[in-house]
């Protein structure tokens, strides 16, 4: 969270002339709930069934640039679906992810205290996005649009 996954999906969507879809606005859209309210009415699981479902109906619909959620590959059958598409791993330190999260509004996994929530998901999760990743750009002191152009050079 605060990596820049959908700000850096737009402007590569923008670039490319590409269509953008998001794992968490595609939830949003298709529940007509938020995702805050999912997890506090339904629970994690429940989210996590959901952003499941989003992520394959995209990969099977959806040709462009897909923005995932910061858990998404949290799940192994998102982590093999994956496995057929160039996923650029967003780095982000727990200084600069602190700074863009603010207080972890409509964040309902930084519920607490926000720093110590966000060092607690990127130890557990760092080594699972660096084994999804086909390519890491990091973003720590960097724009969108630096990061952006990183990622157009990649994948040219
Ligand atoms: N490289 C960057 N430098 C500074 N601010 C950034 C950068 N990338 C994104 N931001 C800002 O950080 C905030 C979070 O960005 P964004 O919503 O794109 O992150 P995300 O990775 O999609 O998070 P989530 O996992 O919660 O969906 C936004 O306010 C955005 O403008
Ligand atoms: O990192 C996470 O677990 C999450 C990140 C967001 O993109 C949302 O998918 C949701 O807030 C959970
Ligand atoms: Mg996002």
């Amino acid at each position: 969270m605060g990596a820049g996954k959908t700000t850096v999906a737009g402007l590569l969507g923008d670039a490319w002339d590409v269509p953008v879809r998001d794992t968490d606005a595609d939830i949003v859209a298709s529940t007509g709930r938020e995702i805050s309210d999912i997890f506090v009415e339904s629970g994690e699981d429940a989210f996590r069934e959901l952003e499941g479902a989003a992520v394959t109906a995209a990969l099977a619909e959806h040709e462009g640039v897909l923005a995932l959620g910061g858990g998404a590959v949290m799940r192994e059958s998102t982590r093999e679906l994956l496995a057929e598409a160039p996923v650029v791993f967003l780095r982000v330190g727990l200084t600069d992810a602190v700074k863009r999260v603010g207080l972890g509004v409509g964040r309902p996994m930084l519920l607490g205290n926000v720093r110590s929530r966000i060092k607690t998901l990127l130890d557990e999760r760092t080594p699972v996005y660096e084994s999804v990743a086909t390519h890491v750009v990091e973003t720590d002191n960097r724009t969108p649009d630096e990061v952006a152009a990183e990622i157009l050079e990649l994948l040219a």
